[in-house]
């Protein structure tokens, strides 16, 4: 089935300005890349843009700031990363409010072929509330626009949706049409036991997707930060565990909605647990193990316990599909990966179509060694959920047909 969207085949961009929505939201430590699927993803649609003869002006957001700019947040690195991969200049634009004079002046002056990087879209207040008047800023420096940002296109921002109210010639680019393919051919119709696996720590937003996937899901596994509100619903004391505590109710009604259709609704069963949180993440770390019915009131629940990884890792085993998303503790610190680990060696060792989605998550199964065992590894981990869930996602939704 085509995606029915324009792509970036079906046309020659020579001499325009395209504006590149990329998702160069990559881990970083200390203002160090710490790892660059994100930016690797990004290189055939720069090149063919680049080949073209196209001028090519790429934006993306870098994390949540919540203020404004500030220098953590900064896109410098990703240009600098982006220019030995390509081989040529990436000119970086660093104007706090993105479209300053610094990026009107690069975009002014630049030939044909040439790559300018914008500074955070997040910077801009306007940008997570998708208001018109910065996505005229960034459409006034453009005559045509590429969505290649698939990790953040469940986000109707200004520079993955507004933008394209102001400039009409949108396509898709290479990497949002291979994410689209994999993940299509993957859970449309997918063969069962369906099994999704839910974990990490964008808590509030990855709950939401729960009530739309046990409607298409056989088991759904939740693990990591995710688990602690469910486990609180069931009246559990969770200590200083990650919680939404405005979803408890909904968390009880998944539970319910769970058995009336059938789902299996697996949760851990014990937690290794720690008294303060690990700084840098990967300082040492005493743990507890204990069941999830004894989390002390000083503590937080930070990895899987051994007993949930058997529990999570036979449900995989027992699956021919399995998508999974966010990892099962903080598996940056080495003492708090087993769960992480378990899980990604059972995927990895069972013959089930497999999809990772997400930066951390596929961080992870890299990190050890596993990636090449999996079906496909997304680079988008909520916009991946979302598209699971059967949405038509707003950056695609805005593309034009084909
Ligand atoms: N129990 C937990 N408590 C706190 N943080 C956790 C826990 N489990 C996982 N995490 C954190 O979740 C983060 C990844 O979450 P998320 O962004 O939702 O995943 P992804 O990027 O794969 O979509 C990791 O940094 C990890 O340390
Ligand atoms: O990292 C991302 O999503 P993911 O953590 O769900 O994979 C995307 O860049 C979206 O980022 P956002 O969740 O801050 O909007």
């Amino acid at each position: 089935m085509g995606l029915g969207k324009k792509t970036i085949d079906d046309e020659n961009y020579a001499g325009k300005r395209v504006l590149v929505r990329c998702d160069f939201n990559v881990p970083m430590k200390d203002g160090v890349i710490t790892n660059d699927n994100r930016i690797n993803a990004a290189l055939p649609t720069i090149k063919k843009l680049i080949a073209d003869g196209a001028k090519v002006i790429l934006c993306s957001h870098l994390g949540k700031p919540k203020n404004g700019p500030e220098a953590k947040f900064s896109l410098a690195p990703v240009a600098v990363r982006l220019s030995e991969k390509l081989g040529q200049p990436v000119t970086f634009a660093d104007d706090d409010n993105v479209v300053g004079d610094n990026a009107k002046a690069a975009v002014a002056t630049m030939g044909n072929g040439e790559v300018v990087l914008l500074q955070n879209t997040r910077f801009r207040k306007e940008e997570t509330k998708n208001e018109p008047a910065f996505s005229e800023e960034l459409a006034s420096l453009a005559d045509a626009y590429v969505d290649d940002a698939f990790g953040s296109c469940h986000r109707a921002h200004c520079s993955t949706a507004g933008v394209t109210d102001y400039v009409k010639d949108t396509a898709v680019g290479y990497l949002m049409e291979k994410e689209i393919k994999y993940l299509g051919n993957a859970v449309n119709d997918p063969e069962r036991p369906f099994t999704a696996i839910l974990g990490g720590a964008k808590v509030a937003d990855k709950l939401n997707v729960i009530s739309n996937l046990l409607e298409k899901v056989d088991t759904l596994i939740i693990g990591g930060g995710m688990a602690y509100t469910f486990l609180k619903a069931q009246g559990y004391e969770i200590g200083k565990s990650l919680c939404d505590d405005s979803k408890l109710d909904y968390c009880k009604d998944m539970m319910a909605k769970a058995k009336e259709k059938g789902v299996k609704l697996l949760l851990p069963v014990d937690a290794a647990c720690i008294k303060d949180f690990p700084d840098p993440i990967d300082a040492p770390v005493d743990t507890v193990i204990v069941p999830v019915t004894a989390i002390p009131a000083d503590k937080e629940g930070c990895d899987i316990g051994p007993e949930s990884m058997k529990l999570f890792a036979d449900a995989v085993k027992a699956s021919k599909t399995v998508v999974w998303n966010g990892p099962m503790g903080v598996f940056e610190n080495p003492t708090l990966a087993a769960g992480t680990l378990a899980v990604a060696k059972a995927m990895a060792e069972s013959d089930a179509t497999t999809v990772i989605g997400g930066g951390d998550s596929a961080a992870a199964v890299q990190q050890m060694g596993l990636g090449d065992k999996m079906t496909h590894i997304s680079t988008g981990g909520g916009a991946s959920l979302e598209y699971l869930e059967g949405k038509e996602l707003p950056g695609i939704a805005v593309i034009q047909k084909a």
